[in-house]
């Protein structure tokens, strides 16, 4: 269905990025025309699947099974997790009623780490997909949060003898195998060679992807946040062009990132998101840095209530470490898809003309806005300790035959160039009386849309 060049006037050119967000239960059909839900991404429309390989953080495995088409709910299925202890023990349970399931742990050796890498990795008889959202693999992160999803085209199967290796100019499939093999892990082999046989030329995003461990020579750029900065050092736009253009951030939860701004999100963070091709050593003025994350409200009032803050874990023993983000922090409004309700699980980053009518660069990806993901130069900058598996996709421009920069597509119709930012532009400051959302302590001054208190434990 996906492929298919519908009636509707606006379905067409839907794929021209193969960037979607997923389908919202309960607001106007008329905003879901572009969305896709889990059932649409394993559907027999997209291929005749063989096998698949389902990397997430959470995992309901009755209804991912469920969400496969009835002639696929039996092919090979390998689910990659980064579960411990009790929660493990519940996954090789549930799996063992799955014949064709099997379970890979990722090893989570450097603490507070988590394996929070979305990606599907789908074999067809005819060729393999690769499909990266943002989110779980449970109902509710399908059902009224606002999510972002990469679709791949379909990659053919390299002949035998082949000779080309079947890459794009964006070393798509080189930093893919890079990014499994890092894994170290026996039950990746299969799928590392599935993709080293598959022709994927016709990628035109970046890997972004996170890695846990220690990086350096080498390896120091190939993860996290150097790795953005290697990409826009030597594809991004020019230092002139860009100069004073804000850097947006927007994410679902918050690491705790020091004192002081300069500590690492003004200093080393910023200066991966705002760098620019060509002259390294001209430091153009510190670019406007601004944060969406949801206020107390936008929770409240959402589709869910208070219970999307189940899934926005901002810890208050973190938030009044570091006050100091408050004064970067805007709302949630996605008027444009009709989303202002739906809540922001999707994480995205990207870099804002201050008319807001262009952006230079787009990224969506599983990284909150953490150390942990996105990693903290270590040893007099000498390495990158990153925590978590995390993977996302960078769209540049000049990728995807625009001139200089993406226009921002400001209505529910795109037309062909236009990139489909899931969120209104410019970002609204919150007010002074909007408060981030903190998910561990109670709200019981007003009701939300369902007229519940929030009252954790
Ligand atoms: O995407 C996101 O915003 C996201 C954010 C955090 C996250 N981890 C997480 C962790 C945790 C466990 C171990 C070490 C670090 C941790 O942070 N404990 C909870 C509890 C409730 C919800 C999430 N929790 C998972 C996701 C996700 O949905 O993948």
């Amino acid at each position: 269905k996906l492929d298919q060049k519908g009636s509707d006037h606006c379905l067409k050119m839907n794929d021209r990025f193969g960037f979607y967000l997923t389908k919202v239960a309960g607001i106007d059909n008329a905003h879901n025309l572009h969305a896709v839900h889990i059932k649409d991404i394993l559907s027999t429309s997209m291929g005749n699947l063989q096998a698949s390989a389902q990397f997430n953080y959470m995992f309901d495995i009755p209804w991912l099974i469920q969400q496969y088409p009835v002639e696929f709910r039996s092919k090979p299925l390998l689910i990659v997790h980064g579960m411990q202890r009790e929660t493990k023990a519940e996954y090789d349970m549930a799996a063992m009623n799955y014949s064709n399931v099997k379970l890979c742990q990722a090893k989570m050796e450097i603490m507070y780490g988590t394996h929070h890498t979305k990606m599907m990795l789908l074999l067809y008889d005819n060729g393999m997909r690769v499909v990266i959202t943002t989110a779980n693999n449970i109902h509710q992160d399908w059902y009224q949060k606002t999510q972002g999803v990469w679709i791949s085209p379909l990659f053919p199967k390299l002949d035998k003898g082949e000779a080309s290796a079947g890459d794009s100019d964006t070393h798509f499939k080189k930093d893919l195998l890079e990014y499994l093999s890092a894994y170290k892990l026996n039950g990746l082999k299969e799928w590392q060679e599935h993709i080293k046989q598959h022709n994927m030329s016709s990628a035109k995003v970046f890997i972004l992807g996170s890695v846990p461990g220690r990086h350096l020579g080498e390896k120091k750029t190939a993860f996290g946040h150097l790795k953005l900065r290697k990409i826009l050092q030597e594809h991004g736009p020019s230092v002139s062009e860009v100069k004073g253009w804000p850097v947006v951030g927007q994410f679902s939860s918050i690491g705790s990132m020091g004192p002081n701004k300069d500590n690492w999100l003004c200093a080393e963070w910023r200066e991966s998101l705002s760098t620019a091709k060509g002259l390294g050593g001209l430091r153009t003025a510190d670019a406007p840095l601004k944060l969406i994350f949801p206020t107390k409200d936008n929770i409240r009032l959402s589709l869910e209530g208070y219970p999307a803050g189940a899934s926005v874990p901002y810890s208050i023993h973190t938030a009044k470490k570091q006050q100091f983000l408050h004064e970067y922090f805007h709302q949630w409004r996605a008027e444009v898809q009709g989303r202002s309700r739906a809540m922001p699980h999707i994480k995205t980053y990207l870099r804002m003309s201050p008319d807001s009518k262009k952006i230079a660069w787009f990224a969506v990806t599983s990284s909150n806005l953490s150390k942990a993901a996105w990693g903290a130069l270590e040893k007099k900058q000498s390495q990158l300790m990153i925590r978590s598996y995390e993977i996302g996709v960078l769209f540049l421009p000049q990728m995807f035959g625009a001139e200089k920069f993406f226009e921002v597509q400001d209505k529910e119709c795109q037309n062909s160039g236009e990139f489909p930012v899931p969120y209104d532009l410019p970002p609204t400051p919150y007010t002074k009386q909007d408060r981030p959302w903190l998910w561990d302590i109670p709200y019981k001054d007003l009701p939300d849309t369902h007229g519940n208190m929030w009252c954790p434990s």
